[in-house]
């Protein structure tokens, strides 16, 4: 006989033994009830899985089929796929359990951490215990400093967005404009002059080195999460050139800002000023934050690179997919829109430069931004790894070792916790006689429990900032026709962008 088909139904019969082999229950497994599994009906769950991936390659939303699935199933799914569990829940105590009570038991774990290695090394989004531990707690006094309070820094790059959307009218007047690029290249020069002092100019010029190869990470990073075996599958090599262009930026800055450092303390050494604080005026940057922070030993390059492109990488996508997915709502609810333009009128005025202090006084937007958090959460869906066993509060068992994620998308949308128009966009359910009803875990957009969001307020502060000066200039409106394409991605944007007509309120003289 062929000894392919010796070997390969050898193979097949042991994969069939080793799934159908009855494994012994453990006492809590014993006690609790199994999570309800989409039925399959091969060994191994391999139909699940290639009906999944033939779905996703024809386009279909992730997010979208999860929601079918829990119509059938609940609220709480195991996708097993290969043996492994793929559990994802919805409730809030569910999700309380996960992110704050249990919080210890549900790491990155190894499964994530082994994906995002290449990208993003050990850096505060791909570590557990004390690696994450102590990049969190040398950040987070930078995230409660003034330094974003200062507004200028930000505005300084709404600037940029303003010069670029004006050339579009000017050169393009009657073309709708694609605004998820635009503030993709806006939110990634004002993190990265927040977080290293040097910005990467790419709403100057579209496709930087450092944007391209930044933008590439990304998606590949997001393919592993998708492909089983994905090692032996995507090509590794372009990965890592592209890799190298993000060190090669990273690593000068870094040296950089070291011999700064130096030069200042050399400085102040000369001028017998050593013990005296720093007066003179200028803006620390979190890596300069990081250089300060540091003891005898200090940080190696590789940690630093680690933390900035880790810190790029949860302000930058975020933020942008806020905005994009804000104008599109506005151009689709335009009595929103006018009552948001009026408020801004109202409280800074038709052309004033808001400041942090004039933006908080603007409640109504706030609401429009939580609104569209609910419906577009930029992380939709957001993986955990289960280290040892256990049982969630509505008494449905976890294996140790499972993948265990929460999804935000879902729970923003439950009717029995949102009420039967949970699906349309209200701004109104924010505001003071609704807001009580939302309960603490119902809106997590911004995570949960010990590791919640360091730059939540920055994320709001920069939105709210672009988005007055946006409306303050422009007259936005939907582009006849189109319709984005949701992508249920490590960060939600639209494949097809977000395209919307743009006009100037009043000549451009006039500003
Ligand atoms: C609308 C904008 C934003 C949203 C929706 C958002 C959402 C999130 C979410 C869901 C997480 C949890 C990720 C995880 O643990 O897997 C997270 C973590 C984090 N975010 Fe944000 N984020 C936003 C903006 C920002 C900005 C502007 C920064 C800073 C530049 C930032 C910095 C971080 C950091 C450092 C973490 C990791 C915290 C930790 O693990 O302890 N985020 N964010």
């Amino acid at each position: 006989m062929n000894p392919t088909v010796v070997l390969s139904t050898a193979v097949a019969v042991a994969a069939a033994a080793y799934a159908f082999k009855p494994k012994k229950k453990t006492e809590l497994e014993a006690k609790s009830v199994p999570i309800p599994e989409p039925k399959s009906y091969l060994p191994l769950q391999i139909d699940t899985v290639v009906s999944y991936i033939y779905n996703l390659l024809r386009g279909q939303d992730e997010l979208e089929m999860l929601l079918k699935d829990m119509k059938v199933h609940g609220n709480t799914i195991n996708f097993k796929g290969f043996n492994d569990d793929f559990i994802v829940v919805t409730d809030p105590s569910s999700i309380q359990h996960i992110l704050a009570k249990n919080q210890p038991n549900y790491e990155k774990g190894p499964f994530f951490k082994e994906i995002f290695h290449d990208f993003l090394g050990s850096g505060i989004f791909n570590a557990d215990g004390d690696t994450w531990k102590s990049q969190r707690q040398i950040a987070r006094p930078h995230f409660q400093t003034s330094e974003f309070k200062d507004a200028a820094l930000i505005n300084k790059h709404v600037d940029g967005l303003l010069v670029l959307i004006d050339k579009h009218i000017a050169t393009k007047p009657d073309t709708p404009l694609e605004v998820q690029s635009v503030f993709c290249r806006f939110t990634l020069d004002e993190a990265s002059e927040f977080l290293f002092g040097a910005t990467v100019d790419a709403l100057k010029n579209e496709q930087t080195e450092f944007s391209t190869a930044f933008n590439y990470a990304q998606t590949m990073t997001a393919w592993r999460f998708r492909i089983p075996f994905w090692k032996y599958i995507l090509p590794r090599r372009r990965m890592m050139t592209e890799i190298k262009k993000l060190d090669d930026f990273v690593y000068k800055i870094i040296d950089d800002a070291r011999a700064r450092q130096a030069a200042r303390a050399q400085e102040k050494k000369e001028s017998g000023k050593e013990n005296e604080e720093e007066e003179d005026g200028r803006r620390d940057t979190l890596l300069d934050h990081f250089l300060s922070q540091q003891d005898e030993d200090g940080f190696d390059s590789k940690y630093l690179r680690d933390m900035l492109l880790n810190f790029l990488l949860a302000g930058r996508d975020t933020t942008a997919s806020l905005l994009s997915w804000t104008t599109w709502k506005l151009v689709q609810h335009p009595k929103v829109l006018e009552k948001l333009y009026q408020e801004i009128v109202q409280v800074i005025g038709p052309d004033r430069v808001p400041g942090y202090e004039d933006i908080k006084k603007l409640k109504y937007q706030k609401q429009v931004i939580n609104e569209v958090l609910r419906l577009c959460p930029p992380v939709p869906i957001n993986p955990r790894e289960s280290v040892e066993e256990d049982v969630l509060p509505n008494g449905y068992y976890i294996p140790a070792g499972s993948a265990v994620s929460y999804c935000a998308y879902a729970t923003h949308r439950l009717p029995e916790l949102w009420g039967d128009d949970a699906l349309e966009f209200d701004p109104d359910r924010w505001g003071p006689e609704r807001v009580g009803k939302i309960r603490p875990f119902m809106f997590v957009p911004f995570h949960a429990g010990p590791r919640i969001c360091l730059g939540q307020n920055l994320a709001y502060t920069t939105a709210q900032l672009a988005l007055t000066r946006l409306l303050q200039r422009y007259d936005i409106k939907a582009s006849p026709g189109f319709e984005p394409h949701q992508l249920g991605d490590i960060v939600m944007f639209s494949r097809n962008g977000v395209e919307v007509l743009i006009s100037h309120k009043r000549p451009a003289s006039e500003f």
